[in-house]
């Protein structure tokens, strides 16, 4: 049983992160989709509520599941069985990042991590970018799934 993880916080999913987890879920027998609890950070959505829209957006994935946890995403991969990471990159400087985590991660405890290529029509997408866009009444839809686009306007006119 091939499995991956695919981290990140998801506040909320977009376009682009649920493409990666598509063509996850056709390379491998499972794909987790790990949603981060950052108590540090302050969020749009509760953990709880990213769960659900990522739940929501991806059941059509029968091989894709969605947990949450906290902590060093490795211990989490140890914890699960899991033996790799999946990174979506967008832009050079994402790998730059990329590149250095994974191979701490690699040293700490062995877990692999595979880079895929974000789709180019959504290298310019990501979680805050589309907060911000939203927040200033710019159109959105398109870039997040239809759900998530709902929810994103009720929350911010909330
Ligand atoms: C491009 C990309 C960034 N991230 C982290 C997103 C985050 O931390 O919210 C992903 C997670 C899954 C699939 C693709 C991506």
């Amino acid at each position: 049983m091939r499995r991956v993880v695919c981290p990140g916080s998801f506040d909320p999913i977009t376009n682009g992160h649920l493409d990666i987890i598509g063509r996850s879920a056709r390379l491998y027998d499972e794909v987790t989709v790990a949603v981060l609890i950052n108590v540090e950070k302050s969020s749009l959505f509760t953990v709880d509520e990213r769960i659900e829209m990522l739940q929501t957006v991806t059941k059509e994935l029968p091989n894709v599941k969605v947990r949450k946890f906290h902590g060093l995403l490795v211990d989490f991969c140890r914890n699960n069985d899991i033996p790799a990471i999946v990174k979506g990159i967008r832009v050079v400087s994402d790998f730059d990042y990329e590149l250095q985590m994974a191979q701490l991660n690699y040293r700490l405890s062995g877990v692999e991590t595979l880079f895929m290529p974000t789709n180019p029509e959504y290298s310019f997408l990501s979680s805050s970018r589309v907060k911000e866009i939203a927040r200033y009444g710019g159109d959105v839809s398109g870039l997040v799934p239809d759900l998530v686009h709902k929810l994103l306007i009720e929350r911010l006119r909330g």
